[in-house]
Parts: C-alpha cells; sequence; structure tokens
C-alpha cells in the first residue's frame, strides 16, 4: 500500500453496512467532516454493492475494501471499484490474489515475524490488528523498533481517547476504526452526527 494513502486522513473509518444507500450517505457525510477515505467491510452481503455506488456517487472519497480474507474477494472487491484492500491477516493465496489485482494492499499483522515476511514481499505498510488486544501502544512501539521502514495503520479496539497516543508514533501514519460509522446512527440515517464524529477524528492530528 503506497504511504500516501495512510496519509489521507488520520483515521480510517472502518464501516459495516446493511444497505447501500446508508454507506453513501455516510460517505458524504465523512468527506464533509474531513475524512477523505472510508473502508467498507466485506462483512454484510450488501458490501460489494455499496463500494460499487459509494465509488460512483461519491468519487471525492478513497474506497476500500476490508475484511477482505480470500482471494475470490479480493478479485471481486477489485471488479465492485475498490480502490484498496485491507485484510484482518494474510496468506500466501491471499497475498497473491491482492498483488494481481494491482490495487494498494493493507494487510493485517500483529507480530514481527509477519511484519517482516510481508516486508520481504515489498510491502511496506501494514495494519496492526487487533491493537489494543495484542499489546497496544507499548507493544507497537516494541515491534516497530527493529523495522523503522515500515509504516503501521493500528486498528481494533482504537477510540477517540486512545487515538492520539498511537498517531504520536513516528510508525504510525493513521489509526483505523469503526467508532465513526456506529451501527445505529447507519441504520437511523443519522448522517450528521457521523459528520460530527468525522470532523473530531479529522482534528486528531
Ligand atoms: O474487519 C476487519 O477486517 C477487521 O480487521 C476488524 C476491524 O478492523 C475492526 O472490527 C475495527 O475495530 P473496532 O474499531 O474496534 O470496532
Amino acid at each position: 500500500m503506497k504511504h500516501e494513502l495512510l496519509d489521507l486522513s488520520p483515521v480510517m473509518p472502518v464501516v459495516v453496512v446493511d444497505d447501500a444507500d446508508a454507506a453513501v450517505g455516510a460517505a458524504r457525510a465523512l468527506l464533509a467532516g474531513g475524512i477523505k477515505v472510508i473502508e467498507l467491510t466485506l462483512r454484510t452481503d450488501v458490501a460489494l454493492a455499496a463500494i460499487e455506488r459509494v465509488a460512483s456517487a461519491v468519487p471525492d472519497i478513497v474506497v476500500g475494501a476490508g475484511t477482505v480474507t480470500t482471494a475470490g474477494q479480493a478479485r471481486q472487491a477489485a471488479d465492485a471499484g475498490a480502490s484498496f484492500l485491507v485484510t484482518p491477516g494474510c496468506t500466501e493465496r491471499l497475498l497473491e490474489a491482492a498483488s494481481s489485482t494491482g490495487l494498494p494492499f493493507l494487510p493485517g499483522v500483529s507480530t514481527v515475524s509477519e511484519a517482516m515476511r510481508l516486508a520481504e514481499h515489498g510491502v511496506s505498510a501494514l495494519k496492526f490488528f487487533p491493537a489494543e488486544p495484542s499489546g497496544g501502544v507499548a507493544y507497537l512501539k516494541a515491534i516497530a523498533g527493529p523495522l523503522p521502514s515500515l509504516r503501521f495503520c493500528p486498528t481494533g479496539g482504537i477510540t477517540p481517547d486512545n487515538a492520539p497516543g498511537y498517531l504520536a508514533l513516528p510508525t504510525v501514519a493513521c489509526v483505523g476504526g469503526s467508532w465513526l460509522t456506529p451501527r445505529d446512527a447507519l441504520s437511523a440515517k443519522d448522517f450528521a452526527r457521523i459528520e460530527t464524529l468525522a470532523r473530531k477524528a479529522a482534528a486528531l492530528r
């Protein structure tokens, strides 16, 4: 993944959508709040349709696919118009499939060896997942120490309160989190609330 994509916003919103229309509204609200990127997770049946809709209806936001766990999903996300792929972990097959899409790829890692293995394949931007359960800021500091050329997007358990601690690390480009798009706000189509959360998140760095 090109580091520039991670530099678009201090927070990568991780969004679980049940409705493609709500995804479009959420993307517009995030953008209005100053967040220029959105990760739509392939956790629901409508996710691919939502990626397609957001990519065409909100061209100013960079839309990626999250929770990509199989080679088939990597191809489907690319076909739907995703601009990047995020995975919670990585396998040989997934790495191959993601590489063959030509899309920027942000694979999840939580150990030094996983990070080193991906670095051998030329992947230098990594999702640190699950960030808080794995050991948080102190743990990331320790694993990033011997790998100073890598950059991380910690995700999993990140909140507005603990985000600044991660963002202060030189190896952290941005953090990922679902708190900008609460499920109840999405289902109520409360986009004003999402915009307010986005504005606060955009000001984190
Ligand atoms: O779906 C994926 O690919 C994941 O890696 C999991 C998500 O990143 C986390 O669910 C977001 O974590 P929270 O901000 O703690 O809700």
